[in-house]
């Protein structure tokens, strides 16, 4: 590791900001292993909500701080901690956040990955809180040989957490499928989140073709792959576990500036509006859907007055093909309704089966258009994987 050129994290923003959290503590994501935790626990890494500071917060140990902390080290040797993925996947790049350890952030980190799946789920026991991890929790963590784990971000200068610089983006190319994310911090210090961008990878082989599974899924691999507008929240929480804890675990659009002054409705009461929003879901295997759910859960006084739902099927070189004008442009792909516009209420789980889902046959992709505008907390599509193989390994490279 240590014989590897140095890296420079980049500071614009990458593509890969689009895919999902597979460590994300609201996908499952656990650390299950820290060298240290002094001043403030690794689990933080995984919060979904964005670092807080609180001037006055102090704790026995220290400042209270919104991150993984570890002590000023007096002895040999770096921190580090092991991060169970809550969604195993494919990593496409990683942000290291560094939000307000200024004087005592970690300066360099570099990242391991293994795929653990035949070892069963890993915890140690006892309270680390506070703490160095003990001889025989450091024991049982060697067990895993997590040093040697494939490095797939070389050690890597950090820069420190004034809000101008805290993110700390590290783009990987390791088209492999991943369970277990080691940080190594060196020397020592803080790093508020950890945030592991990629695309949820299932053993599809163990689905039995008869049943009805959520294409659109996060764990089952489902993606957000454009979208119009996500001014409030990113349409990729729709796929997300369980229903939406609040508003901002939805997505959400900004109000849309063309609608009209005075609004009318349509004999079958859908608003006349000339504007839409919209956003695409590459489905973690294509399959037939039967069944779909839209669920406005907290959206009340912001729920879309309709939405509809187009399908396709399109080859990884064919949605590769693609460019953000023609995900755009309404006439491409080669889009069919699957659930013809739907008056829509506020926050309500709406449930469509039968003859309100059109048959498409095997679909890879899906649309849902709001009208006009407005938010949704989750979107399943309760489908039958047809079994082609045609698993999209690669990611499309524009949005
Ligand atoms: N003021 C601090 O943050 N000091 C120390 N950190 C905490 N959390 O107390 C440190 O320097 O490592």
């Amino acid at each position: 590791m240590a014989n590897r050129p140095m890296q420079k994290a980049a500071s614009s923003q990458p593509h890969f900001l689009q895919f999902n959290n597979l460590a994300c503590e609201t996908a499952g994501g656990k650390v299950i292993f820290a060298t240290d935790e002094w001043f403030a626990p690794a689990r933080n890494l995984l919060k979904r909500d964005p670092p807080e500071f609180i001037a006055s917060a102090f704790t026995e140990y220290g400042k209270w701080m919104d991150g993984w902390e570890t002590r000023r080290k007096r002895i040999p040797g770096h921190d580090w901690c092991i991060v169970q993925l809550g969604v195993p996947g494919v990593i496409h790049g990683f942000d290291v956040d560094t939000s307000f350890f200024t004087g005592n952030y970690g300066p360099y980190a570099s990242i391991q990955v293994a795929c653990l799946d035949q070892i069963p789920s890993f915890t140690l026991e006892g309270d680390r809180t506070g703490m160095a991890a003990s001889p025989s929790q450091f024991e049982a963590v060697a067990k895993l040989n997590s040093d040697s784990w494939k490095e797939i971000v070389p050690m890597t200068e950090m820069k420190p957490g004034y809000s101008e610089s805290c993110h700390n983006y590290l783009s990987v190319t390791y088209p492999h499928r991943v369970t277990h994310v080691r940080l190594n911090i060196y020397p020592d210090g803080g790093i508020a989140r950890l945030k592991v961008y990629g695309i949820g990878k299932k053993d599809w082989s163990t689905v039995p073709g008869q049943d009805l599974v959520d294409l659109a899924a996060l764990v089952n691999g489902g993606v957000c792959v454009g979208y119009s507008d996500a001014h409030y929240g990113h349409p990729r929480n729709i796929i997300a576990l369980g229903r939406a804890d609040n508003m901002g675990d939805g997505w959400e659009t900004a109000r849309r500036l063309d609608r009209p002054k005075v609004l009318r409705v349509d004999e079958k009461g859908i608003l006349q509006v000339p504007g839409c929003e919209w956003a695409i879901l590459r489905l973690g295997h294509p399959g037939i859907i039967s069944k779909i759910e839209l669920d406005t859960n907290h959206f009340k006084g912001n729920f879309p007055d309709s939405c509809k739902i187009e399908a396709c099927s399109l080859t990884p070189d064919e949605e590769n093909r693609l460019t953000l004008s023609q995900w755009r442009s309404d006439k491409s792909p080669k889009w069919r309704i699957l659930l013809p516009p739907q008056k829509l209420k506020a926050d309500h789980r709406h449930l469509f089966s039968g003859e309100s889902v059109v048959h498409c046959g095997p679909v890879s992709h899906v649309r849902l258009v709001i009208a006009p505008d407005g938010g949704v907390s989750r979107l399943r599509l309760w489908g039958r994987p047809v079994s082609n193989n045609a698993t999209h390994p690669q990611p499309i490279s524009k949005l």
